[in-house]
């Protein structure tokens, strides 16, 4: 493309200011490995991420997205490659690592009163009593669920309850969140909340989020970078960058030429005439 607003680089250039919270290398996973039934689903990825970037992975349906996170967050063995976090191997879930997944129903139990799902991790770490109520409700207020600590996940919408996940999720302050499609089971407009939402809590916070997803548009709105997987077994095909900074609006945004351009350089690359000359 020839627009100079979108750069493309291959990010293996020095990491930007703050240093970098993640590094895969070389990453390959082939599941059941040594058996017929052998499939890799990565075949060879490699990027960064820096502190306080907001990252988001696309790619083609069946690419490795899901798999490509399941080894970042120390869920699944690479069967290649290196991975660090925060400069050290990564080979188990790191503490400091936020995960939210698509599916808040099953994330969230429903026998627990939302803020004890949200005070499970600061349980599981020991947190005291006190601190762990302080906590909670600072977090729940963060997402805008003040009013919410004594029900339960059942009495909340779809939208409510992934933002009860969220707050679970931030609750003991990770460095990095890692989001797999964490919208992609509410209506639109509750989409577009929980965008805003993660993305004011990502600048107060000043956390690093890396976030899945197979949506082009939700991907350059949220993103600082966008790493773009080719078909499965998945490489990088290009990583985007996306000129937007802090200032971002639903509207305004994306009606802007610049979010278009982007869009059809997205789109030309991840659809499926562009996915095998990756
Ligand atoms: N546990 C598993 N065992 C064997 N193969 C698997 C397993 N999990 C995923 N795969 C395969 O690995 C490939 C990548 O799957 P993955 O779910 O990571 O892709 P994805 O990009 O997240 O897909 P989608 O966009 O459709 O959610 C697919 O071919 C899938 O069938």
């Amino acid at each position: 493309m020839t627009d100079t607003t979108v750069q493309a680089t291959d990010r293996t250039e020095a990491p930007r200011q703050g240093g970098t919270v993640l590094d895969v290398r070389g990453l390959r996973k082939i599941y059941n490995e040594g058996k017929p039934t052998a499939k890799m689903a990565i075949d060879d990825v490699t990027f960064s991420v820096d502190k306080g970037e907001f990252v988001c992975i696309v790619g083609p349906s069946g690419a490795g997205k899901t798999t490509l996170l399941r080894c970042i967050s120390g869920l699944a063995q690479p069967s290649a490659g290196e991975l660090s976090f925060e400069g050290k191997p990564l080979t188990s879930v790191p503490e400091q690592l936020g995960l939210v997944f698509q599916d808040y129903s099953r994330s969230l139990y429903p026998w627990f009163t939302n803020a004890k799902n949200v005070g499970l991790p600061l349980a599981a770490r020991g947190v005291p009593k006190a601190e762990r109520t302080a906590r909670i409700s600072e977090v729940l207020g963060s997402v805008g669920l003040a009013q919410v600590e004594k029900q339960y996940p059942w009495q909340l919408s779809g939208g409510m309850q992934q933002r009860v996940a969220i707050a679970r999720a931030l609750s003991y302050r990770p460095d990095l969140l890692l989001m797999d499609e964490p919208f992609a089971s509410v209506d639109a407009q509750t989409r577009f909340d929980l965008e805003d939402l993660v993305l004011r809590v990502r600048s107060e916070l000043g956390i690093t989020v890396v976030l899945v997803t197979h949506d082009i548009d939700e991907a350059i709105y949220l993103a600082d970078r966008i790493v773009v997987l080719s078909g499965s077994p998945s490489r990088v095909r290009e990583v985007v960058e996306v000129p937007f900074g802090g200032d971002r609006d639903q509207v305004v945004t994306r009606s802007s030429d610049e979010f278009l351009e982007l869009r059809r350089h997205l789109l030309d690359l991840v659809m499926p005439h562009a996915a095998s000359e990756g």
